[in-house]
Protein backbone atom coordinates (compact mmCIF):
# COMPACT_ATOMS: atom_id res chain seq x y z
CA UNK A 1 0.00 0.00 0.00
CA UNK A 2 1.39 3.61 -1.21
CA UNK A 3 1.84 6.15 1.68
CA UNK A 4 1.25 9.53 -0.57
CA UNK A 5 -0.82 9.71 -3.46
CA UNK A 6 -0.88 12.83 -6.66
CA UNK A 7 -4.43 14.23 -6.60
CA UNK A 8 -5.52 15.96 -9.65
CA UNK A 9 -9.06 17.81 -9.59
CA UNK A 10 -11.35 18.52 -12.64
CA UNK A 11 -13.44 21.18 -12.16
CA UNK A 12 -11.69 22.87 -8.92
CA UNK A 13 -12.41 26.27 -9.95
CA UNK A 14 -16.54 25.51 -8.40
CA UNK A 15 -17.99 24.81 -5.17
CA UNK A 16 -17.25 21.39 -4.75
CA UNK A 17 -13.67 21.76 -6.92
CA UNK A 18 -12.78 24.47 -4.42
CA UNK A 19 -13.82 22.71 -1.37
CA UNK A 20 -12.23 19.56 -2.25
CA UNK A 21 -8.75 21.36 -2.99
CA UNK A 22 -9.03 23.08 0.14
CA UNK A 23 -9.38 19.32 1.91
CA UNK A 24 -6.32 17.82 -0.30
CA UNK A 25 -4.09 20.79 0.59
CA UNK A 26 -4.59 19.72 4.27
CA UNK A 27 -4.39 16.43 3.87
CA UNK A 28 -0.66 14.89 4.77
CA UNK A 29 -0.96 12.33 2.24
CA UNK A 30 -2.08 13.51 -0.76
CA UNK A 31 -0.26 15.41 -3.06
CA UNK A 32 -1.73 17.82 -5.11
CA UNK A 33 -0.75 18.40 -8.84
CA UNK A 34 -3.42 19.94 -10.92
CA UNK A 35 -6.28 21.45 -11.05
CA UNK A 36 -8.61 22.03 -14.15
CA UNK A 37 -10.83 25.01 -15.17
CA UNK A 38 -11.47 25.85 -18.04
CA UNK A 39 -12.13 29.47 -17.68
CA UNK A 40 -9.25 29.94 -15.58
CA UNK A 41 -6.73 28.02 -17.83
CA UNK A 42 -2.89 29.65 -18.16
CA UNK A 43 -3.75 31.26 -14.52
CA UNK A 44 -2.31 31.15 -10.98
CA UNK A 45 -4.61 29.51 -8.05
CA UNK A 46 -4.68 32.81 -6.66
CA UNK A 47 -6.72 34.21 -9.71
CA UNK A 48 -9.83 31.72 -7.69
CA UNK A 49 -8.87 32.84 -4.16
CA UNK A 50 -6.51 34.95 -2.69
CA UNK A 51 -5.63 33.06 -0.10
CA UNK A 52 -4.03 30.14 -2.06
CA UNK A 53 -0.07 30.78 -1.82
CA UNK A 54 -1.16 33.01 0.75
CA UNK A 55 2.35 35.26 2.17
CA UNK A 56 4.11 33.49 -0.76
CA UNK A 57 3.82 30.18 -0.33
CA UNK A 58 3.59 27.96 -3.70
CA UNK A 59 0.54 25.84 -1.89
CA UNK A 60 -1.74 25.04 -5.86
CA UNK A 61 0.00 24.77 -9.22
CA UNK A 62 -1.39 27.05 -11.72
CA UNK A 63 -4.66 26.61 -13.29
CA UNK A 64 -4.55 23.75 -16.51
CA UNK A 65 -8.08 23.20 -18.77
CA UNK A 66 -10.21 20.48 -17.54
CA UNK A 67 -9.61 17.83 -20.00
CA UNK A 68 -5.69 18.44 -19.34
CA UNK A 69 -6.46 17.62 -15.39
CA UNK A 70 -8.30 15.06 -16.09
CA UNK A 71 -5.41 13.61 -18.47
CA UNK A 72 -2.76 14.26 -15.96
CA UNK A 73 -1.99 10.63 -15.06
CA UNK A 74 -2.83 11.33 -11.33
CA UNK A 75 -3.13 8.42 -8.56
CA UNK A 76 -6.75 10.05 -7.65
CA UNK A 77 -8.66 12.39 -9.75
CA UNK A 78 -11.73 14.38 -8.46
CA UNK A 79 -14.35 15.20 -10.93
CA UNK A 80 -16.38 18.01 -9.69
CA UNK A 81 -18.04 18.81 -13.22
CA UNK A 82 -21.80 19.62 -13.98
CA UNK A 83 -23.70 16.28 -14.26
CA UNK A 84 -24.31 16.48 -18.17
CA UNK A 85 -20.39 17.21 -18.56
CA UNK A 86 -19.16 14.71 -16.47
CA UNK A 87 -21.05 12.03 -18.12
CA UNK A 88 -19.17 12.87 -21.03
CA UNK A 89 -15.65 12.11 -19.72
CA UNK A 90 -13.38 9.51 -20.83
CA UNK A 91 -12.07 8.20 -17.56
CA UNK A 92 -7.67 8.29 -17.52
CA UNK A 93 -6.47 4.71 -17.76
CA UNK A 94 -4.39 5.01 -14.53
CA UNK A 95 -5.55 6.19 -11.10
CA UNK A 96 -8.75 6.04 -8.88
CA UNK A 97 -11.46 8.58 -10.41
CA UNK A 98 -13.85 9.55 -7.90
CA UNK A 99 -16.73 11.93 -9.56
CA UNK A 100 -18.95 14.15 -7.36
CA UNK A 101 -21.46 14.68 -9.63
CA UNK A 102 -24.91 12.58 -10.58
CA UNK A 103 -23.44 11.31 -13.59
CA UNK A 104 -22.33 7.82 -12.60
CA UNK A 105 -24.84 6.88 -9.61
CA UNK A 106 -26.96 4.50 -11.35
CA UNK A 107 -26.30 1.61 -13.75
CA UNK A 108 -29.66 2.20 -15.77
CA UNK A 109 -28.85 4.98 -18.00
CA UNK A 110 -33.24 5.15 -18.58
CA UNK A 111 -32.54 7.06 -15.05
CA UNK A 112 -30.62 10.47 -16.49
CA UNK A 113 -33.30 10.67 -19.08
CA UNK A 114 -36.07 10.44 -16.88
CA UNK A 115 -34.58 12.20 -13.38
CA UNK A 116 -31.54 14.13 -14.54
CA UNK A 117 -33.00 15.36 -17.97
CA UNK A 118 -30.16 13.84 -20.55
CA UNK A 119 -29.56 11.16 -23.11
CA UNK A 120 -26.37 9.58 -21.03
CA UNK A 121 -23.64 9.67 -23.73
CA UNK A 122 -21.76 6.80 -22.72
CA UNK A 123 -24.56 4.31 -21.25
CA UNK A 124 -22.96 1.36 -21.96
CA UNK A 125 -20.30 2.71 -19.58
CA UNK A 126 -22.25 2.72 -16.24
CA UNK A 127 -21.42 -0.61 -15.14
CA UNK A 128 -18.05 -0.07 -15.12
CA UNK A 129 -18.55 2.27 -11.73
CA UNK A 130 -19.58 2.07 -8.20
CA UNK A 131 -21.55 3.68 -5.68
CA UNK A 132 -19.82 4.70 -2.70
CA UNK A 133 -20.91 6.05 0.94
CA UNK A 134 -18.08 4.83 3.33
CA UNK A 135 -20.87 4.36 6.17
CA UNK A 136 -23.34 2.29 3.85
CA UNK A 137 -21.75 1.22 0.79
CA UNK A 138 -17.74 1.35 1.20
CA UNK A 139 -15.67 2.14 -1.91
CA UNK A 140 -14.41 -0.54 -4.34
CA UNK A 141 -12.55 -0.46 -7.70
CA UNK A 142 -11.46 2.15 -9.42
CA UNK A 143 -14.21 4.34 -10.95
CA UNK A 144 -16.00 5.77 -7.89
CA UNK A 145 -19.77 7.61 -8.31
CA UNK A 146 -20.08 10.11 -4.99
CA UNK A 147 -23.08 10.07 -3.87
CA UNK A 148 -25.84 13.26 -4.14
CA UNK A 149 -26.01 15.48 -1.18
CA UNK A 150 -29.84 14.89 -0.03
CA UNK A 151 -29.02 11.07 -0.51
CA UNK A 152 -26.26 11.20 1.89
CA UNK A 153 -28.74 12.91 4.42
CA UNK A 154 -31.60 10.62 3.88
CA UNK A 155 -29.14 7.53 3.60
CA UNK A 156 -26.99 8.01 6.87
CA UNK A 157 -30.19 8.25 8.53
CA UNK A 158 -32.44 6.24 7.32
CA UNK A 159 -29.99 3.22 5.74
CA UNK A 160 -29.17 1.16 9.04
CA UNK A 161 -32.82 1.18 9.44
CA UNK A 162 -33.92 -0.47 6.19
CA UNK A 163 -34.93 -3.21 7.31
CA UNK A 164 -36.53 -2.79 10.47
CA UNK A 165 -39.10 0.10 9.52
CA UNK A 166 -42.71 -0.32 7.47
CA UNK A 167 -41.16 0.10 3.48
CA UNK A 168 -44.44 1.79 3.12
CA UNK A 169 -44.96 6.07 2.83
CA UNK A 170 -41.83 6.60 3.82
CA UNK A 171 -41.32 10.48 3.64
CA UNK A 172 -38.04 12.18 3.81
CA UNK A 173 -37.91 16.68 3.83
CA UNK A 174 -34.81 18.04 2.81
CA UNK A 175 -33.82 21.50 3.06
CA UNK A 176 -30.05 22.63 1.73
CA UNK A 177 -28.55 25.83 1.49
CA UNK A 178 -27.79 27.94 -1.76
CA UNK A 179 -24.20 26.60 -2.41
CA UNK A 180 -25.93 23.13 -3.38
CA UNK A 181 -27.46 24.73 -6.55
CA UNK A 182 -23.57 25.15 -7.53
CA UNK A 183 -21.94 28.77 -8.83
CA UNK A 184 -22.76 29.28 -11.89
CA UNK A 185 -25.72 31.80 -11.46
CA UNK A 186 -29.54 30.89 -12.28
CA UNK A 187 -32.54 33.31 -11.51
CA UNK A 188 -33.90 31.02 -8.78
CA UNK A 189 -30.62 31.63 -6.96
CA UNK A 190 -30.78 35.30 -6.99
CA UNK A 191 -30.81 36.88 -3.66
CA UNK A 192 -33.94 38.47 -4.25
CA UNK A 193 -35.40 35.24 -4.54
CA UNK A 194 -34.09 33.58 -1.58
CA UNK A 195 -33.36 35.62 1.24
CA UNK A 196 -36.68 35.87 3.46
CA UNK A 197 -37.65 33.19 1.65
CA UNK A 198 -38.03 28.91 1.92
CA UNK A 199 -38.93 26.86 -1.60
CA UNK A 200 -40.34 24.08 -2.37
CA UNK A 201 -38.63 22.90 -5.85
CA UNK A 202 -38.58 19.87 -8.15
CA UNK A 203 -41.35 18.57 -6.05
CA UNK A 204 -42.35 14.90 -7.10
CA UNK A 205 -39.25 14.86 -9.84
CA UNK A 206 -36.40 15.98 -8.01
CA UNK A 207 -33.10 13.32 -8.80
CA UNK A 208 -32.42 11.92 -5.32
CA UNK A 209 -35.57 10.21 -4.85
CA UNK A 210 -34.44 6.98 -7.32
CA UNK A 211 -30.70 7.51 -5.43
CA UNK A 212 -32.46 6.94 -2.04
CA UNK A 213 -34.31 4.85 -3.32
CA UNK A 214 -32.13 2.84 -4.71
CA UNK A 215 -30.12 2.04 -1.56
CA UNK A 216 -32.99 1.59 0.78
CA UNK A 217 -34.56 -0.92 -1.70
CA UNK A 218 -37.95 0.65 -1.58
CA UNK A 219 -39.21 4.00 -2.60
CA UNK A 220 -39.71 7.46 -0.82
CA UNK A 221 -41.56 10.70 -1.28
CA UNK A 222 -38.80 13.30 -1.29
CA UNK A 223 -39.05 17.15 -1.11
CA UNK A 224 -36.00 19.29 -1.27
CA UNK A 225 -36.64 22.90 0.15
CA UNK A 226 -34.13 25.94 -0.27
CA UNK A 227 -33.02 28.30 2.21
CA UNK A 228 -31.52 31.37 2.76
CA UNK A 229 -28.39 30.05 3.37
CA UNK A 230 -25.08 29.65 1.85
CA UNK A 231 -24.74 25.85 3.33
CA UNK A 232 -25.82 22.96 5.32
CA UNK A 233 -28.60 20.45 4.60
CA UNK A 234 -31.42 18.65 6.84
CA UNK A 235 -32.92 15.42 6.08
CA UNK A 236 -36.20 15.33 8.27
CA UNK A 237 -37.53 11.63 7.69
CA UNK A 238 -40.96 9.90 8.99
CA UNK A 239 -41.10 6.58 9.16
CA UNK A 240 -43.04 3.56 10.83
CA UNK A 241 -41.09 0.96 12.68
CA UNK A 242 -41.96 -2.29 12.12
CA UNK A 243 -41.04 -2.99 16.24
CA UNK A 244 -37.41 -3.20 16.32
CA UNK A 245 -35.42 -0.54 18.44
CA UNK A 246 -34.56 2.01 16.05
CA UNK A 247 -32.36 4.24 18.10
CA UNK A 248 -30.33 1.01 19.41
CA UNK A 249 -29.73 0.15 15.67
CA UNK A 250 -28.26 3.56 14.66
CA UNK A 251 -26.45 3.27 17.76
CA UNK A 252 -24.80 0.04 17.33
CA UNK A 253 -24.28 1.29 13.23
CA UNK A 254 -22.78 4.71 14.20
CA UNK A 255 -20.25 3.49 17.17
CA UNK A 256 -17.21 3.17 15.93
CA UNK A 257 -17.57 5.89 13.22
CA UNK A 258 -15.63 8.87 13.09
CA UNK A 259 -17.71 11.32 10.73
CA UNK A 260 -21.46 10.25 12.00
CA UNK A 261 -22.43 11.00 15.52
CA UNK A 262 -25.88 9.67 16.72
CA UNK A 263 -26.85 12.33 19.15
CA UNK A 264 -28.42 11.83 22.76
CA UNK A 265 -32.08 11.47 23.11
CA UNK A 266 -33.87 14.83 22.92
CA UNK A 267 -31.02 16.49 21.34
CA UNK A 268 -31.82 18.35 17.73
CA UNK A 269 -29.29 18.29 14.93
CA UNK A 270 -28.34 22.13 13.93
CA UNK A 271 -27.26 22.52 10.50
CA UNK A 272 -24.54 25.49 12.66
CA UNK A 273 -22.28 22.60 14.29
CA UNK A 274 -22.03 20.63 11.08
CA UNK A 275 -21.42 23.74 8.66
CA UNK A 276 -18.25 24.39 7.11
CA UNK A 277 -17.46 20.37 8.77
CA UNK A 278 -17.25 17.02 7.22
CA UNK A 279 -19.38 15.86 9.62
CA UNK A 280 -22.92 14.03 10.34
CA UNK A 281 -25.38 14.33 13.07
CA UNK A 282 -28.59 12.06 13.29
CA UNK A 283 -31.21 12.09 16.04
CA UNK A 284 -34.62 9.73 16.61
CA UNK A 285 -37.81 11.39 18.29
CA UNK A 286 -40.97 9.09 18.82
CA UNK A 287 -43.67 11.60 17.48
CA UNK A 288 -45.74 11.97 20.69
CA UNK A 289 -49.36 11.88 18.61
CA UNK A 290 -49.27 9.23 15.89
CA UNK A 291 -47.29 6.26 15.79
CA UNK A 292 -44.46 7.55 13.27
CA UNK A 293 -40.78 7.68 14.33
CA UNK A 294 -38.58 11.10 13.12
CA UNK A 295 -35.37 10.56 12.02
CA UNK A 296 -33.56 13.79 11.46
CA UNK A 297 -29.87 14.22 9.81
CA UNK A 298 -27.92 17.19 9.21
CA UNK A 299 -24.74 17.20 6.98
CA UNK A 300 -22.95 20.48 5.54
CA UNK A 301 -23.77 19.52 1.31
CA UNK A 302 -19.92 21.19 0.28
CA UNK A 303 -18.84 18.68 3.27
CA UNK A 304 -19.97 15.42 3.80
CA UNK A 305 -22.54 16.21 1.13
CA UNK A 306 -19.33 16.41 -1.40
CA UNK A 307 -15.72 17.21 -0.97
CA UNK A 308 -15.74 15.50 2.40
CA UNK A 309 -16.94 12.22 1.51
CA UNK A 310 -14.87 12.30 -1.70
CA UNK A 311 -11.84 12.59 0.43
CA UNK A 312 -13.34 9.73 3.21
CA UNK A 313 -13.90 7.72 0.05
CA UNK A 314 -10.37 7.79 -1.35
CA UNK A 315 -8.62 7.68 2.01
CA UNK A 316 -10.50 4.32 2.31
CA UNK A 317 -9.25 3.11 -0.75
CA UNK A 318 -6.01 3.77 -0.22
CA UNK A 319 -5.63 2.82 3.06
CA UNK A 320 -5.01 6.43 4.41
CA UNK A 321 -6.80 6.89 8.08
CA UNK A 322 -10.42 7.30 7.28
CA UNK A 323 -10.51 10.56 8.65
CA UNK A 324 -7.05 12.21 7.10
CA UNK A 325 -7.78 15.89 5.24
CA UNK A 326 -11.36 15.99 6.93
CA UNK A 327 -12.49 18.36 9.02
CA UNK A 328 -14.11 17.08 11.94
CA UNK A 329 -13.05 18.70 15.14
CA UNK A 330 -14.13 22.41 16.61
CA UNK A 331 -16.75 23.73 18.54
CA UNK A 332 -16.86 27.18 16.52
CA UNK A 333 -20.14 28.98 17.12
N1 LIG B 1 -22.84 22.02 -4.63
C1 LIG B 1 -23.14 20.97 -3.87
O1 LIG B 1 -23.47 21.09 -2.67
C2 LIG B 1 -23.06 19.59 -4.46
C3 LIG B 1 -22.81 19.38 -5.80
N2 LIG B 1 -22.73 18.11 -6.29
C4 LIG B 1 -22.45 17.86 -7.70
O2 LIG B 1 -21.08 18.18 -7.95
C5 LIG B 1 -20.92 18.68 -9.27
C6 LIG B 1 -20.21 20.04 -9.22
O3 LIG B 1 -21.06 20.91 -8.48
P1 LIG B 1 -20.60 22.36 -8.05
O4 LIG B 1 -19.18 22.35 -7.66
O5 LIG B 1 -21.60 22.81 -7.06
O6 LIG B 1 -20.78 23.16 -9.42
P2 LIG B 1 -20.23 24.60 -9.82
O7 LIG B 1 -21.20 25.14 -10.80
O8 LIG B 1 -19.94 25.38 -8.60
O9 LIG B 1 -18.85 24.30 -10.56
C7 LIG B 1 -18.75 23.54 -11.73
C8 LIG B 1 -17.36 23.70 -12.34
O10 LIG B 1 -17.34 22.96 -13.55
C9 LIG B 1 -16.77 23.76 -14.59
N3 LIG B 1 -17.45 23.49 -15.88
C10 LIG B 1 -16.92 22.82 -16.91
N4 LIG B 1 -17.80 22.69 -17.90
C11 LIG B 1 -18.91 23.33 -17.52
C12 LIG B 1 -20.17 23.56 -18.14
N5 LIG B 1 -20.44 23.07 -19.35
N6 LIG B 1 -21.09 24.27 -17.45
C13 LIG B 1 -20.84 24.74 -16.22
N7 LIG B 1 -19.66 24.54 -15.59
C14 LIG B 1 -18.69 23.84 -16.23
C15 LIG B 1 -17.00 25.17 -14.18
O11 LIG B 1 -16.23 26.11 -14.87
P3 LIG B 1 -14.63 26.20 -15.20
O12 LIG B 1 -14.13 24.89 -15.74
O13 LIG B 1 -14.57 27.27 -16.23
O14 LIG B 1 -13.97 26.61 -13.92
C16 LIG B 1 -17.00 25.15 -12.66
O15 LIG B 1 -15.77 25.47 -12.14
C17 LIG B 1 -22.32 18.79 -9.88
O16 LIG B 1 -22.54 17.67 -10.70
C18 LIG B 1 -23.23 18.75 -8.65
O17 LIG B 1 -24.47 18.21 -8.94
C19 LIG B 1 -22.85 17.01 -5.47
C20 LIG B 1 -23.08 17.17 -4.13
C21 LIG B 1 -23.25 18.47 -3.53
C1 LIG C 1 -29.90 23.50 -3.51
C2 LIG C 1 -29.74 22.65 -4.74
O1 LIG C 1 -30.11 23.05 -5.83
N1 LIG C 1 -29.18 21.46 -4.58
C3 LIG C 1 -28.93 20.54 -5.69
C4 LIG C 1 -28.23 19.32 -5.15
C5 LIG C 1 -26.98 19.00 -5.93
C6 LIG C 1 -26.59 17.55 -5.78
O2 LIG C 1 -26.05 17.02 -4.86
O3 LIG C 1 -27.08 16.81 -6.69
P1 LIG C 1 -26.52 16.04 -7.97
O4 LIG C 1 -25.08 15.80 -7.73
O5 LIG C 1 -27.35 14.83 -8.04
O6 LIG C 1 -26.80 16.96 -9.12
C7 LIG C 1 -30.25 20.08 -6.31
O7 LIG C 1 -31.26 20.04 -5.62
O8 LIG C 1 -30.21 19.65 -7.48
Amino acid sequence: MQNMASVSIVGAAGYTGQETLDRVLAHPQLELVAIGSDSLAGQPATALDPRLNRNGGKRAPIFITNDAALACGADITFVCLPNERAAAIEPPARGVVIDLSGAHRFDDAEVYRRWYGFDHPRAGELGRWSYALPELVPPHGTLIANPGCYATAALLALGPLAGAIDPAGVVVDGKSGMTGAGKVPRPSMHAGAVLENISPYKVGVHQHAPEIAAHLGFDVTFVPHLLPVRRGLLATCYVRSGGAGLRALLEAHYADSPVVTVLPEGATPDLSRVRHTDAAEIALFDDGFTDRTIVICAVDNLGKGAAGQAVQNANLLFGFPEAAGLRLSGVLV
